[in-house]
């Protein structure tokens, strides 16, 4: 019987099969931000473990209020920088070199192919575009994680997704994956993994996988997995050429993990994306999706452009040509956060900031910041977001906010008009 990525990386790592269906990994990264992490590091403390399985495979990062804006986010930027200098964590990026997580890692290379990745943040999800095992853990896991290198998973299920057709003009792989969270609902994929196939997928560059894989997690789904690629080898090749004596060697390497033609699913769905118009949210939860065509006339009283989800390279330039030669809306605030400081100064480079200031709107520093609420641009009662990140909960971006979630091209045509509107309209 023929076998999946997900479950061909948890045989290579197995170290224990306890009981039943669960399996205790061998990790390969434990990826760790400022509000979690504190609290797991505070336990192992008093618990007189202070210690780390190995410094090498652990990557940090003050990425989600940053800088502090209070005393009690400065005490957690202190606790987990004082921590990482102690055990000597190198890759422990602050201000200056922080960003979001799921955008810098990648951009590091430090996500690959076969590997497992634990984080304690739910959308960990987003480093299954590069063929990994990558899930979301709470602070238990993760101080087993950070003290012994290993955790504890239900051996996996996998939804099988694919994704055929041909993309219409102005439609995006955030507009896909709302797509595909509204086909399976915010439960539909609860305790699997989702592998996404098809020639849509194969199509697409890392940064589009990356958003694709980011919203596993709000269909329930453990991990978002797209099997590695040329495409793969390519983003990653700096980072691997020392270990492999050609590209085609590395693919050959990576390929072993892809899932056998006779691999067993719990579940499949094919979704043809070739009519698929852009999509937005209208409610608090994620599987909300409506066609923004159904959505016009929505106003608006800010503009989110960034997150793991959409604060990438690509996201900043779709939305910048857009944008171009036009002002915002007076009644709305823009705010773009790039998600790295590569991306920002890129984006410098390409004449992608300029775009935005010009148009009206205030470039951020790299940090999560407006996209969970916590800085950098949270909503008053009763104001209306449009936001490229992941999630509309109830009070998301602030107490008594609405927030839709939709591409980079349509938060950008939304912040021009100041309702939800298609990009299209600005189509040059
Ligand atoms: C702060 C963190 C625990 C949280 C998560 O896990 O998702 C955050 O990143 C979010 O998006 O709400
Ligand atoms: S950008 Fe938003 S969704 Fe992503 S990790 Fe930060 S807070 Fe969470």
């Amino acid at each position: 019987m023929g076998k999946t990525i997900a479950e061909k990386i948890f045989d290579a790592h197995l170290v224990d099969e306890p009981f039943g269906d669960v399996s205790v990994l061998k990790l390969d990264r434990v990826f760790c931000h400022e509000i979690t992490t504190p609290t797991a590091i505070q336990d192992l403390v008093a618990r007189g473990k202070d210690r780390v399985f190995d410094p090498e495979k652990i990557k940090a990062v003050i990425d989600h209020v940053t800088p502090a804006k209070d005393s009690k986010t400065a005490m957690q930027g202190k606790i987990l920088r004082d921590w990482a200098k102690r055990h000597k964590i190198k890759d422990f990026f602050d201000i200056g070199h922080n960003g979001v997580c799921h955008a810098i890692f990648p951009e590091k290379g430090f996500a690959r192919p076969g590997f497992t990745i634990i984080m304690g943040d739910s959308h960990t999800c987003t480093h299954g575009a590069f063929g990994a095992f990558a899930a979301g853990v709470g602070t238990t896991d993760l101080e087993v994680g950070i003290l012994k290198g290993v955790c504890t998973f239900k051996k996996p299920e996998t939804y099988k997704i694919e994704i055929v057709g041909t993309l219409q003009n102005g439609v995006y792989a955030k507009d896909i994956i709302l797509k595909v969270i509204q086909e399976l609902g915010v439960n539909g994929a609860t305790n699997m993994v989702i592998e996404f196939r098809g020639n849509i997928v194969d199509e697409m560059n890392m940064d589009q996988r990356m958003t694709l894989s980011n919203m596993a997690v709000e269909a329930g789904a453990t991990s978002g997995i797209c099997l590695p690629d040329m495409t793969t080898v390519e983003y990653l090749w700096d980072f691997i050429k020392d270990e492999h004596a050609s590209k085609q060697e590395a693919l050959e390497t990576f390929s072993t993990f892809n899932s056998d033609e006779d691999a067993v699913y719990a579940n499949q769905k094919t979704i043809d994306v070739s009519d698929l118009e852009p999509l937005t949210t209208f409610g608090y939860k994620p599987d909300n999706v409506k066609p923004v065509s159904q959505m016009k006339g929505t106003k608006i009283d800010q503009v989110y452009i960034g997150s793991c989800t959409n604060g990438r390279l690509e996201d900043l330039r779709i939305a910048a040509k857009v944008l171009e030669g036009h002002t915002i809306n007076e009644n709305v605030r823009g705010i773009v956060s790039p998600a790295t400081p590569k991306i920002f100064s890129q984006a410098l480079e390409e004449g992608i900031i300029k775009i935005f200031m010009e148009s009206g709107f205030c470039v951020t520093n790299p940090t999560c910041g407006a996209c969970l609420g916590m800085s950098n641009g949270v909503l008053a009662d009763g104001e209306v977001a449009a936001a490229t990140t992941n999630r509309n909960f109830n009070g998301r971006m602030g107490k008594g906010g609405m927030v839709h979630l939709m591409s980079p091209a349509t938060a950008a045509a939304s912040a021009i008009t100041g309702e939800i509107s298609n990009s299209s309209l600005f189509c040059k």
